[in-house]
């Protein structure tokens, strides 16, 4: 069987790679030539584990071009950003790809839509223009397969997690599922179009909104003096309650874009704008905490550790990173940015050591596992700040190095409330909540409660 694949990114790469890898031959196709060529020459055009033993196993039956051919199948795993100032879809690839498969279109061809789109587009945009080509939806095969893969797992996950296949009819839906049963092993779940792009955004939404959460306790718990990191831990030992991690914002091409997607359309809606509001508007309350630390120095620099939109990955795209620096740097403060991960980003990257060089505050943004072991003792600082947004560095190895460590929702009182004086902040006692504390293990600090007595727990 042919299949052409189009758009060679975090999505279009590795499952053409999967599909080849399992007997089919394979077109790869990108409308950047450099993607085209870096592939031809064996060269990845970014980095995701595994992804390079399977480009060894793929690449007998893969071939990368800039223009599709007749195929078999059609695969369209092209960009679906969103229009920045409207909030509303830019289905402008989409639209691209479906017209250019519509010139090589045949009876009896299937075509899939990987990309995320808004509930109707297959029927409202895609499978109209790709009826331009002169044969009917009556004589093409049509499904909406959208991805869940998360980056850093995205091999393993698109092998392993189940998918939902919605077919436009029953003969799409069956052939889409015996054609992904080739390589997953996760379960196929059918149902028509509308609804298996509805069942996505719904995916994604879910995830903001509970981030979202977490992100509200994190500033309620600062404004009560509660570490919320504790707390959180704490509040999931109950066996229905599993709240997320709070975060410097929500990034990535999908979770930070896709919840506009679901209500673009609709007049009716409150919570899911309110909970992208919430989750935008965290680097403006790490910078609050910045500008709380800093306060008085003159000409303060800040090094930014962790430019990436999440922990060990390399992609940017919609990081909280961009939104902290433009605000600070309106400030005036002096920006240095490092990630071991990034290739390529507007402000220089530099080694960390350098970054930190000469600097008042390092500002943990991306939790990337690297930065866990960081040996705070050979950083250069001017003031030995540190700001960890993540709650990823081992606090009292750097406290015992003479920095100041401010953990987001540590309860350091930013907006402080009326509290007993002489109550210390709660971020200054142990935050291990995931171990009991029994006789034989007491905490080594003891936790007081707000009215300053002795807690028990
Ligand atoms: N990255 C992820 O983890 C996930 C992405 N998705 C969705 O998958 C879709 C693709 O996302 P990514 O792979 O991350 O995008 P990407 O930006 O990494 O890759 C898309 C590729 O498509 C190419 N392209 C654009 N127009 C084209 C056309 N007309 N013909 C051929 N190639 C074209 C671009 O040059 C680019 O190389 C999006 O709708 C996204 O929301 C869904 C789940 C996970
Ligand atoms: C529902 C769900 O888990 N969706 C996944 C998600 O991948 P993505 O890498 O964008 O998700 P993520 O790991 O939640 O990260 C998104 C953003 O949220 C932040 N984040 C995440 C979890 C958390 O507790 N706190 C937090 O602040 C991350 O740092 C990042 O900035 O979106 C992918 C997609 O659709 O592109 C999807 O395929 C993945 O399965």
């Amino acid at each position: 069987m042919k299949i052409c694949v189009l758009g060679l990114g975090y999505i279009g790469l590795p499952t053409a790679l999967l599909l080849a890898a399992h007997g089919s031959d394979v077109v790869g196709v990108d409308v950047k030539q450099s993607v085209v060529d870096c592939l031809n020459h064996g060269k990845l055009p970014f980095k995701e584990p595994g992804i390079e033993d399977l480009y060894q196993q793929a690449k007998d039956r893969f071939v990368a071009e800039r223009e599709p051919g007749a195929a078999d199948v059609f695969l369209i795993a092209v960009p679906t950003p969103l229009d920045p100032a409207t909030k509303v879809s830019d289905l402008s690839y989409v639209k691209r790809a479906a017209d250019t498969i519509a010139a090589h279109l045949r009876e009896g061809n299937l075509v899939i839509l990987e990309s995320t789109v808004p509930p109707g587009t297959s029927e409202r945009v895609v499978i109209p223009r790709l009826e331009k080509s002169g044969v009917t939806i009556r004589d093409f095969l049509y499904a909406h397969c959208p991805e869940r893969a998360i980056p850093g797992r995205t091999l393993k996950e698109m092998v392993c997690n189940s998918r939902i296949i919605g077919g436009y009819d029953r003969d799409s839906t069956d052939q889409a599922t015996s054609l992904y049963q080739t390589f997953v092993c996760g379960e196929i779940y059918q149902t028509d179009t509308r609804t298996a792009e509805f069942v996505k955004l719904m995916e994604n939404t879910c995830r903001d909104v509970n981030i979202a959460l977490a992100n509200e306790f994190a500033k309620l718990a600062d404004e009560c003096g509660v570490n919320v990191w504790e707390a959180i831990s704490l509040a999931n030992k109950h066996p229905r309650v599993s709240i997320l991690n709070p975060g410097p914002g929500v990034g990535g091409h999908c979770i930070a874009i896709d919840p506009w997607f679901l209500t673009e359309n609709s007049t009716r809606c409150r919570m899911v704008s309110t909970a992208r509001e919430v989750n935008d508007s965290m680097p403006n309350y790490v910078l609050h905490i910045t500008r709380d630390l800093l306060t008085g120095i003159k000409d303060p620099v800040i090094s930014i550790f962790g430019v990436a939109y999440k922990g060990n990955v390399g992609d940017t795209r919609e990081s909280p990173a961009f939104k902290f620096i433009q605000l600070a740097e309106n400030e005036g403060y002096a920006i240095r940015c490092h990630d071991p991960y990034v290739r390529e980003f507007p402000h220089p990257l530099m080694e960390m050591a350098d970054a930190a060089a000469g600097s008042n505050c390092i500002v943990i943004l991306a939790d990337h596992d690297c930065f866990r072991g960081i040996e705070p003792a050979g950083l250069r600082m001017r003031t030995k700040f540190v700001i960890d947004a993540r709650n990823i560095l081992d606090h009292e190895q750097w406290t015992s190095q003479g920095f100041a460590v401010r953990v987001l929702g540590d309860g350091s009182l930013v907006h402080p409330v009326p509290l007993d004086e002489g109550i210390p902040p709660a971020g200054l006692y142990s935050t291990d909540a995931t171990r009991p504390i029994t006789a034989s293990s007491p905490p080594s600090v003891p936790l007081l409660s707000p009215d300053g007595r002795e807690r028990f727990l």
